[in-house]
């Protein structure tokens, strides 16, 4: 299937989640995760999730984060540019829902992307070798762009992986990792 087709199937296949599947494969995912081997690193970039889109929710994720006392970096979106200004997570940190129901920070200390080790991915598709489609801006190619070429790559979705995504283009960043409730996907 092409993007277009998968944004309108997952968003179909979502939308009939219960908040329980939600919030049981979420933690399900957020267990998996400290299987992979990307704890030893010390700046991790993460999504937080809009509650209304079904995304898995990050809670769990940011839990171990702060528990293993790494620097957390979240994200603040330009919709004009489709671009991410990244920055840390503090004490005063203050996270305000924006206009497309995404928390955000409101400002903070700066975190250029060169400085990031590992980065937590949102995504309604992904396939068998790690192609992955959101909802179609191009925020995160862009961001990752940015990275370094060892930034490690992580999709977290409550789905497991279709066979191929058609209209991958040379903007479009592979994952290295991809985790579900089932199982851990490493390409
Ligand atoms: N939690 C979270 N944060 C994220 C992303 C994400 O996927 N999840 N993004 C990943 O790139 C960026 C934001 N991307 C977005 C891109 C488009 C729309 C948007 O057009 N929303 C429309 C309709 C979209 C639809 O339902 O298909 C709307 O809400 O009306 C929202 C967010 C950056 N931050
Ligand atoms: N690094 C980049 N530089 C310039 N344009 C880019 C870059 N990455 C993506 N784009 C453009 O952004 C648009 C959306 O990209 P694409 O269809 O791959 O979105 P997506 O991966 O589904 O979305 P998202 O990354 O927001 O989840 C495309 O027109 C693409 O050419």
């Amino acid at each position: 299937m092409n993007k277009k087709q998968l944004r309108l199937k997952y968003k179909e296949l979502r939308e009939a989640l219960t908040p329980e599947q939600v919030e049981e494969g979420s933690l399900e995912i957020a267990n998996r995760l400290l299987e992979l081997p990307i704890w030893n690193y010390s700046y991790y970039h993460l999504f937080l999730s809009i509650s209304e889109k079904k995304e898995v929710d990050t809670q769990g994720v940011l839990h171990i984060l702060q528990g293993k006392d790494k620097h957390v970096v979240l994200s603040k979106s330009n919709f004009k540019k489709a671009s991410l200004t990244n920055y840390l997570l503090t004490d005063s940190t203050v996270i305000k829902v924006n206009e497309w129901g995404i928390p955000e920070p409101v400002d903070g200390i700066e975190v250029p992307a060169s400085k990031i080790d590992v980065v937590f991915i949102p995504l309604l598709a992904f396939d068998k070798k790690g192609n992955r489609t959101g909802y179609g801006k191009g925020f995160y190619d862009r961001f990752l762009s940015l990275c370094t070429k060892e930034v490690l790559k992580v999709g977290l979705s409550l789905f497991p992986s279709e066979e191929s995504i058609k209209d991958i283009n040379e903007h479009d960043v592979p994952l290295d990792y991809c985790v579900t409730p089932e199982k851990i996907y490493k390409f």
